[in-house]
């Protein structure tokens, strides 16, 4: 923006977490050195990847050329993708939208559509962007949620009303992760990571309007009470470590 760099984050996202999940957000720069990274995952209860509209470079998937060159961010990738793996190993709870939940993929090995409406098997996942934001942000279309995962246990085994602002999709499911929704068209809307802890992402934008939405709202409730969980859990360690000392 203008002369010099900025990192930021949209203030629905931010809403979102106080509102809906009732925790407290920090926005983190996009710094890959590894000791920035090792203090996020020392210091942090929860970490939320948003939306943006910039593309994962495919290099990270073994895809080459770019079919949106001047569309990347390669900053935030170099962040992302670790701090997503380090999450993981160390059980942090984890929320990831849109571009957030591309990149969980990708960070456990899967691939992306680079540009899903050229394929000419999916549905218009795209937002019309002459549109009104409450148009482009408004329910598009269905996701079926699949049995036997995170969003089940909340939700229900119903089919959901959801936004749909994105021109890429998970092509190859990374490892360990398992399918929670899909779009009719079968492209997987929603993933969650095979273990005990919370791992969350969805194509969508639950954040948007989220106190509106009960289903947003109940994702949003899940990711918050997983951070509040290990809150807890973190005090009763320190409780402990004091009472020894
Ligand atoms: N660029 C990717 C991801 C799309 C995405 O995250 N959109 C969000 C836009 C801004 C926001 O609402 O935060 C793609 O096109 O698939």
């Amino acid at each position: 923006m203008g002369l010099h760099n900025f990192h930021i984050a949209g203030e629905k996202y931010l809403r979102a977490v106080t509102e809906g999940a009732g925790c407290l957000p920090l926005v983190l720069p996009s710094f890959s050195d590894p000791e920035i990274l090792a203090a996020c995952v020392r210091n942090l209860d929860g970490l939320l990847f948003t939306g943006s509209p910039s593309n994962i470079e495919p290099h990270h998937y073994s895809r080459l050329p770019s079919a949106t060159p001047e569309d990347h961010d390669a900053k935030r990738d170099a962040f992302a993708l670790p701090l997503i793996r380090l999450a993981l190993e160390a059980n942090i709870p984890l929320l990831a939208i849109c571009r957030g939940f591309q990149e969980m993929n990708v960070a456990l090995g899967g691939s992306l559509h680079q540009q899903l409406h050229q394929t000419g098997r999916f549905i218009e996942h795209r937002e019309n962007k002459q549109s009104d934001v409450n148009i482009q942000y408004g329910l598009s279309h269905s996701v079926a949620i699949e049995p036997g995962g995170i969003l089940e246990q909340a939700c229900g085994s119903e089919v959901r009303e959801v936004n749909s602002v994105h021109a890429q999709g998970i092509d190859r499911l990374g490892k360990h992760l398992r399918v929670e929704a899909r779009a009719p068209d079968g492209l997987i809307e929603a993933i969650s990571v095979d273990s005990e802890g919370f791992a969350l992402g969805v194509q969508w934008h639950p954040e948007w309007k989220v106190t509106n939405n009960p289903f947003y709202s109940a994702i949003f409730k899940l990711f918050g009470d997983a951070c509040w969980h290990r809150i807890s859990m973190r005090e009763r360690d320190y409780e402990q470590t004091e009472k020894m000392a």
